[in-house]
């Protein structure tokens, strides 16, 4: 059995991974961690029915020391991520961390953790596997087509942008393709943001609407052609299948690994 914590329970992340581990036969929900006062027990809090009887915990600090879990899993908001992360570092819990919007420097103090301690950590851009092909696809793809744009589309809820997805989408393309300067040298904005945020060049544009939940292309112009990968999450169970891989494969490892597609 792996027991497991989770943060941001009554998310909308949190609630289908709370089924979703409550009803895995190898993993056990020891915890939550909350910020609002929902009761004791999870199961006072409308959205879970009445069995739900997992102690809910508004400090990470105080989870850790009553419940000792082997896995904490992160789906909270990119403000509080980086503390939730290095905390579980330094207490022995290995974290994975579906939550976005880490910077370069945060996720490189928390490599640097996982390392020290020889703690396994994942952090998931996207857990749905079709997302991580097309981003896999992608770096394949620039390679031949260098000139490359990304268009993210997500919920109007969302509080990061761009993306994670997008944004690792990037990092994988920029790693790959030859250091290139797209579109005409002398393209000016007459609206400022109109050609999208810039990663090493490469455009990425952010959409949010309601009604989307999340979904991602990524363009590739060539001569006489266009290449175009796409993918959409039409619901968050989309997500769990590499919610309930990565609790497993991070019990094994002794880094931390960002991205899937390194231990698919
Ligand atoms: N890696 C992946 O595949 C995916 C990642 N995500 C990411 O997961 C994160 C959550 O997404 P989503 O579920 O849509 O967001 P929600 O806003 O629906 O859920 C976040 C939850 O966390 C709670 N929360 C906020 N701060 C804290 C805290 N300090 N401690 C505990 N709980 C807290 C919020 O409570 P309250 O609302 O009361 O403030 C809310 O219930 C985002 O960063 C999103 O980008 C989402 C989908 C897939
Ligand atoms: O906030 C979301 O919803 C999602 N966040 C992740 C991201 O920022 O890439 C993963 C997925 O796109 C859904």
């Amino acid at each position: 059995m792996i027991r497991v914590a989770i943060g941001g329970p009554r998310g909308k992340m949190g609630q289908e991974a709370v089924h979703t581990i409550m009803n895995n036969e190898n993993m056990e929900l020891v915890a939550v961690l909350d910020h609002r006062e929902i009761g004791e027990l999870l199961s006072e809090s409308p959205e879970f029915p009445a069995s739900y009887d997992v102690p809910v915990f508004l400090d990470l600090d105080t989870l850790i020391t009553m419940i000792s879990p082997d896995v904490f899993l992160d789906l909270t908001t990119p403000h509080q991520v980086f503390e939730h992360t290095k905390l579980c570092l330094q207490r022995n819990v290995r974290p994975v961390i579906g939550t976005t919007g880490f910077t370069d420097e945060q996720l490189q103090h928390c490599t640097t953790l996982a390392k020290n301690n020889k703690l396994g950590c994942i952090v998931a851009p996207n857990f749905a596997i079709g997302a991580v092909l097309m981003m896999k696809f992608a770096a394949m793809a620039a390679v031949y087509f260098p000139d490359v744009e990304i268009i993210e589309m997500h919920h109007d809820q969302k509080l990061d942008a761009p993306s994670g997805t997008a944004y690792k989408t990037a990092q994988m393309i920029a790693e790959v393709r030859p250091s290139h300067k797209q579109g005409h040298p002398n393209e000016e904005e007459t609206i400022a943001g109109a050609r999208g945020a810039s990663f090493d060049g490469i455009p990425i544009h952010s959409v949010r609407l309601p009604g989307l939940i999340a979904h991602q292309q990524v363009l590739f112009g060539g001569e006489g052609q266009l290449f175009t990968l796409r993918h959409d999450s039409f619901n968050r169970q989309s997500f769990m299948s590499g919610v309930t891989f990565s609790i497993n494969q991070v019990m094994d490892l002794t880094e931390l690994v960002y991205g899937l597609e390194n231990i698919l």
